[in-house]
């Protein structure tokens, strides 16, 4: 579905993603994972095309990048949930009005949208539990309200790849593990969209997400399975502190290792 081969994206003469290897099946879910300044929102942006690779092989969706102009193809294929897009949306909208705009893949309403997109709207608010306040402007939701609903603005287009930009900023914990229980069903969706949860919280890492990408300075420190990448050992090299991890219910928790008592 997606295949990056030695990608290496420049910025003003900076080298921000270096030599990155990607690649990604349909129906396999991922995590982006690095800290901040890593390169994530970088790669989001390659992928979107917003950002043209410096040198490497792109091909999103069996076509290549640089062949033909793809953006605006691509961008109807790929849904993405990010809080800089909040930003963008105009304050008077609705929230059904910015689900609807997702149909557009545009920000605000300049098309009248049809019955079926309606109905659609309608049927996505409700399996998100947002229905309730799609009436409301989208500026008096609260951020899990929000979230909620840019994932179903995301879903309008029956995306192949939905991207989820750290989702759970400022959500508090109950909000968050809501938010975490609509990823998961998404996610388990036989016919849904291939997941990438970007994030730089361990803790997050839902059972569904089997496959794991580690970013560091803008290079893949280590990629594959997530039990093999969320690892004592992994970890504690990734993050060059020595840090201990529990798993439970199938979640990861990472604590930094306390100095034996000599
Ligand atoms: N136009 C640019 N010119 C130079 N450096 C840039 C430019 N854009 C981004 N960078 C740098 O590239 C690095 C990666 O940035 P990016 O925003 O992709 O990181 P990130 O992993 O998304 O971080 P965060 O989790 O903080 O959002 C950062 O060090 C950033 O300062």
């Amino acid at each position: 579905m997606i295949s990056l081969k030695g990608i290496t994206l420049k910025r003003d003469g900076n080298v921000i993603i270096n030599e990155l290897d990607w690649q990604i099946e349909k129906g396999e879910h991922w995590v982006l994972f690095g800290l901040n300044g890593a390169g994530k929102t970088a790669i989001l942006n390659l992928l979107n095309g917003y950002h043209f690779p410096t040198s490497g092989k792109a091909i999103v969706f069996g076509k290549e990048f640089g062949r033909v102009d793809i953006r605006e193809s691509i961008r109807r294929k790929i849904g993405l949930v990010s809080s800089s897009l909040q930003e963008r949306f105009y304050k008077t909208d609705s929230a059904f009005e910015i689900v609807l705009s997702g149909a557009f893949t545009s920000i605000g309403l300049y098309e009248t949208p049809t019955d079926e997109m309606r109905q659609k709207a309608i049927d996505l608010l409700e399996s998100l539990g947002s229905i309730d306040y799609a009436n409301r402007q989208y500026s008096s939701l609260s951020q899990g309200e929000r979230q909620r609903i840019l994932i179903a603005r995301a879903l309008m287009n029956e995306p192949e790849l939905l991207i989820l930009d750290e989702p759970t900023n400022g959500l508090d914990f109950i909000a968050r593990e809501h938010l975490l229980e609509v990823i998961e069903e998404i996610a388990l969706k036989h016919s849904g969209p291939t997941l990438i949860y970007v994030t730089h919280h361990v803790d997050e890492i839902l059972p569904v997400f089997q496959k794991t990408l580690l970013l560091k300075n803008g290079e893949v420190f280590s990629s594959g399975k997530t039990v093999e990448m969320i690892s004592q050992s992994v970890l504690s090299a990734f993050f060059n502190v020595e840090v201990e991890v529990h798993w439970h219910n199938g979640r990861p928790l990472i604590t930094k290792r306390e100095k034996a008592i000599p």
